[in-house]
């Protein structure tokens, strides 16, 4: 997160940090007790492996009370994502066991109407991901206001040159946007998650590269469904 500041300690219980051998990698979001939504693209380097998924942590390394590190049973990436684009960039982890909620593990509820975030709605998102243009790491969870850009604006030649579908959405990126680790996070507007975190242009902090998101409402037959198949 640039621009951002330190978060709340534990007022997004929703939060997970996808790690590989300890690391940070991706953020996303619990949102059933035995699945977290984050992005597909940040299973491009991981050579396979599963990642471990963190709950109910703030800072990345100090003991916390009902921070826990859980195990993957399964990742699924939509079918139509894809390396070569930002399409359908959505990853549904099942964790090895049903997470244990109390108050700083708690499900997001997504939105599920499929209708535009109005455009210049401030909405909010966190993340481990780096918090400066040099690559700092942050061992806390930042989080930043932003907002929403109407894909008109987004989709301008001199911006992301009409490759917003409308399934993604945009926010301002002038000076406060995301960056690098905080792929997979939820974009929360009015207290919904609204959208997912997608590396886009890998651009951080410039006003002619605006954020951009996976919308969730597009997907959420798809996400019942992947929940509903694939055993408890
Ligand atoms: N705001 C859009 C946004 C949102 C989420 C992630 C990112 N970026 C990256 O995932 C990324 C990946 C690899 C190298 C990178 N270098 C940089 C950089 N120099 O800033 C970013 C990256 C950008």
């Amino acid at each position: 997160i640039l621009g951002g500041h330190v978060a709340e300690p534990h007022l997004r219980p929703h939060m997970a940090s996808l790690q590989l051998d300890g690391e940070h990698v991706c953020g996303g979001f619990l949102i059933a007790e035995q699945w977290v939504l984050s992005a597909a693209h940040c299973t491009e380097e991981t050579d396979g492996k599963l990642f471990q998924v963190l709950l109910g942590a703030h800072s990345l390394t100090e003991p916390e009370p009902h921070k826990r590190l859980y195990r993957v049973r399964a990742q699924i990436p939509h079918p139509g994502s894809n390396i070569h684009n930002n399409k359908d960039d959505l990853l549904l982890l099942q964790l090895e066991e049903k997470a244990e909620l109390n108050e700083h593990v708690q499900v997001l509820r997504f939105q599920r109407e499929d209708r535009d975030v109005a455009a210049d709605t401030v909405c909010e998102v966190a993340g481990w991901g780096t918090v400066s243009h040099s690559g700092r790491r942050p061992d806390k969870l930042y989080q930043v206001e932003r907002p929403v850009l109407s894909r008109d604006d987004c989709n301008h030649r001199t911006r992301h040159d009409h490759t917003i579908t409308r399934n993604m959405m945009c926010t301002d990126s002038r000076k406060k946007d995301t960056c690098k680790g905080d792929s997979g996070g939820p974009l929360v507007c009015n207290g919904v998650a609204e959208a997912v975190v997608t590396a886009g242009s890998r651009v951080c902090g410039n006003y002619k590269k605006p954020g951009i998101y996976t919308r969730i409402a597009p997907y959420a037959a798809w996400i019942d469904g992947v929940m509903a198949s694939v055993a408890g």
